[in-house]
């Protein structure tokens, strides 16, 4: 099983490393760096992106592993529209109901649970250690990061990042392209492309 990961990162590189623990079994790197940078960890970079679309139907499997969830959302729904064969990247030591839906190309690191009757959309990330609760919907392109814990019955917007240790009250909306900060408790809704920090999370001036 061969894997193609687009985006030659840090982030790329736990994308790849998870994917291993999975069972696939060869993973390569494109990266418009390329060929300035040709090593990514242990995996190599061999393209960038138009290589990568020119060679899309050699591999059994490619995910975007860019950080920047716009970038990343906009790279998976591209590879989609030309057809290409997305894939979603499960760690074994995640937990997932089995009525969880994961959007093409969402990925789910180490130690993440995911309870029932949650939606994610597509390139999401689920970093380390993450926990979304009950009937949680999380649209394109969200970011919860490591050890993030979002209560039942929550809605994220497109894009929207949740920073690592942040953690969501029950029933919260979360709008489009919002940031929360590092740590924050977020007890009452946010609107769109604001970014909240602190306990209780408030605008960050
Ligand atoms: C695997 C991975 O690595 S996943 C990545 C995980 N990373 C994250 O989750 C990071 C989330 N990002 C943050 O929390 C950021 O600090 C942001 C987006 C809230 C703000 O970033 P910036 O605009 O660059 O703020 P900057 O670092 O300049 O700090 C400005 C002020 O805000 C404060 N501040 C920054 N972040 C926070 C926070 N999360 N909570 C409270 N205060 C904060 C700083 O202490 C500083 O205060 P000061 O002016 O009194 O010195």
């Amino acid at each position: 099983m061969k894997l193609a990961v687009l985006g030659a990162s840090g982030h790329g590189k736990v994308v790849a490393d998870t994917a291993l623990a999975a069972g696939w079994e060869d993973v390569v790197f494109f990266d418009d760096a390329w060929p300035a940078l040709t090593q990514n960890g242990i995996w190599p970079v061999v393209g960038d992106t138009d290589a990568l679309m020119t060679q899309r139907n050699e591999f059994d499997g490619i995910v975007v592993g860019i950080g920047s969830n716009r970038i990343r959302l906009n790279k998976t729904r591209e590879l989609s529209y030309s057809g290409a064969k997305l894939t979603t990247i499960v760690h074994p030591c995640a937990v997932l109901s089995p009525t969880v839906q994961l959007g093409m190309g969402s990925v789910v690191f180490a130690g993440a649970v995911i309870q029932v009757d949650c939606r994610l959309g597509a390139a999401c990330i689920v970093n380390t250690n993450a926990s979304i609760d009950h009937d949680c919907c999380l649209a394109d392109g969200v970011h919860v990061c490591p050890g993030t814990s979002i209560a039942g019955l929550v809605t994220v917007g497109e894009v929207s990042w949740i920073g690592i240790g942040a953690s969501v009250k029950q029933m919260v909306k979360i709008g489009e392209g919002v940031t929360v900060g590092a740590g924050a408790a977020v007890v009452s809704d946010v609107s769109d492309s604001e970014t909240v920090v602190g306990v209780p999370a408030h605008v960050f001036a």
